[in-house]
C-alpha cells in the first residue's frame, strides 16, 4: 500500500476513540520492527523521523526510499504515514515532502505565536499542494527536545485556537506536562486546559512525551481528545535492555545480526503493546486487512 497521509487516520481515530501511534525510527531496523508490529496488530501506524536525526539516518530521500520499499517488500497492508517529527524550519519540512515524507511537524514552539503561525502557515501552504499532513506545536514539552535540555512551559488556549484558525493545520500538539525522555516520578497532564484546548480548537490533539505515562492517564487523554501519541523513549529502552543483556550473557559474541535481533524483537513488542494500549489494534480499514 502507497504511504498515506495521516490527516484521515487522525480524524478516524478521534472519531473512534483511540490514537495512532507515531514510532520514531533510530535504524532501518527500527522500521522494520515498527512496520512489522503495525501488520500484526492490523492498525494503521505513523512512522517519524524526527529532524534531529534525519542526516545520522542517511538523509530525507534515503529515509523515504527506504520507508516505501519495506512497505512494498513486506507487503504492509495497514495505513502507513511517513511523518518528518519536530521539524526544524519551513525548508527542511519542504525538503521532506520533496524526497515523499507525506506527513510533517514544522516545531515553531521556541518561536513567538506570531513566527509560529508564520512558519506554520508558509508550511501548511505547501504540504496542502502535495497532500501532505501537517502538525505543529504551542508550548513546550519538558526534557529533551530538538538537542535541547528545557522545561515545561504550557500552551496556551488563546495561542493554540488562533494558530489552528490562522493556518488550517491538521494535528496540533499542545504542551500540557509531558516530557520527552523518562518522566521523574509520575507525569502530571493538564487535564482541564487538554479539555478546553480540544473544544476550542476541535482538530486532533497531539501528545508527545508519550512513554512512560501511566494507562489511565493516556486512556483521559485519548478522552479528550488525543488522536496522535508519540513514543520513542520507551522502544529505546527495550532495544537496549534486550542488546545489553545479549553482550553481558556472551562476551565473546561479535556477530551483529545475532546481538541486534533482540533488540528489534524487543522493538516489536513495544510497538503491539502500546498499539494496544492506545485501542489502534485491528483498526485498519478492513478491505487493507483482507488483503493480508
Ligand atoms: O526524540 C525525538 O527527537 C522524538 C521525540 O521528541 C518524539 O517526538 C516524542 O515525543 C517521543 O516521546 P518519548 O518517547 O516520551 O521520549
Ligand atoms: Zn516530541
Amino acid at each position: 500500500m502507497a504511504l498515506v497521509s495521516m490527516k484521515e487516520m487522525l480524524q478516524l481515530a478521534k472519531e473512534g476513540s483511540y490514537a495512532v501511534g507515531q514510532y520514531n525510527i533510530n535504524s532501518l531496523q527500527w522500521a522494520q520492527a515498527i512496520l512489522e508490529a503495525a501488520q500484526e496488530e492490523r492498525g494503521p501506524v505513523i512512522v517519524a523521523a524526527s529532524d534531529r536525526l534525519v542526516d545520522y539516518l542517511g538523509g530525507f530521500k534515503t529515509i523515504a526510499a527506504m520507508v516505501k520499499s519495506l512497505v512494498e517488500g513486506m507487503e504492509i497492508t495497514v495505513p502507513v504515514a511517513l511523518h518528518l517529527d519536530h521539524g526544524m524550519n519551513v525548508e527542511r519540512c519542504k525538503q521532506a515532502i520533496d524526497a515523499g515524507f507525506t506527513s510533517v511537524m514544522i516545531d515553531g514552539s521556541h518561536y513567538t505565536i506570531e513566527e509560529n503561525i508564520a512558519m506554520t502557515k508558509e508550511v501548511v501552504d505547501y504540504a496542502k499542494r502535495h497532500n501532505v499532513s501537517v502538525e505543529a506545536e504551542v508550548g513546550t514539552v519538558g526534557g529533551m527536545e530538538d538537542g535541547l535540555i528545557g522545561g515545561v512551559k504550557y500552551a496556551d488556549p488563546y495561542e493554540c485556537l488562533r494558530l489552528v484558525e490562522e493556518t488550517g493545520v491538521d494535528a496540533l500538539a499542545a504542551a500540557l506536562g509531558s516530557v520527552h525522555g523518562p518522566y521523574q516520578g509520575e507525569p502530571q497532564l493538564g487535564f482541564a486546559e487538554m479539555k478546553q484546548i480540544s473544544e476550542m480548537t476541535g482538530i486532533p490533539l497531539v501528545l508527545h512525551g508519550g512513554s512512560g505515562i501511566p494507562d489511565y492517564q493516556i486512556k483521559k487523554a485519548i478522552e479528550l481528545g488525543h488522536a496522535k501519541i508519540n513514543v520513542n523513549t520507551e522502544c529505546l529502552q527495550a532495544w537496549a535492555k534486550a542488546v545489553r543483556d545479549v553482550l553481558v550473557n556472551d562476551s565473546d559474541i561479535y556477530d551483529n545480526r545475532a546481538i541486534t535481533t533482540p533488540g528489534k524483537e524487543a522493538i516489536v513488542a513495544t510497538v503491539k503493546a502500546k498499539m494496544r494500549e492506545f485501542n489502534t489494534s485491528n483498526k485498519a480499514p478492513v478491505e487493507n486487512v483482507s488483503k493480508v
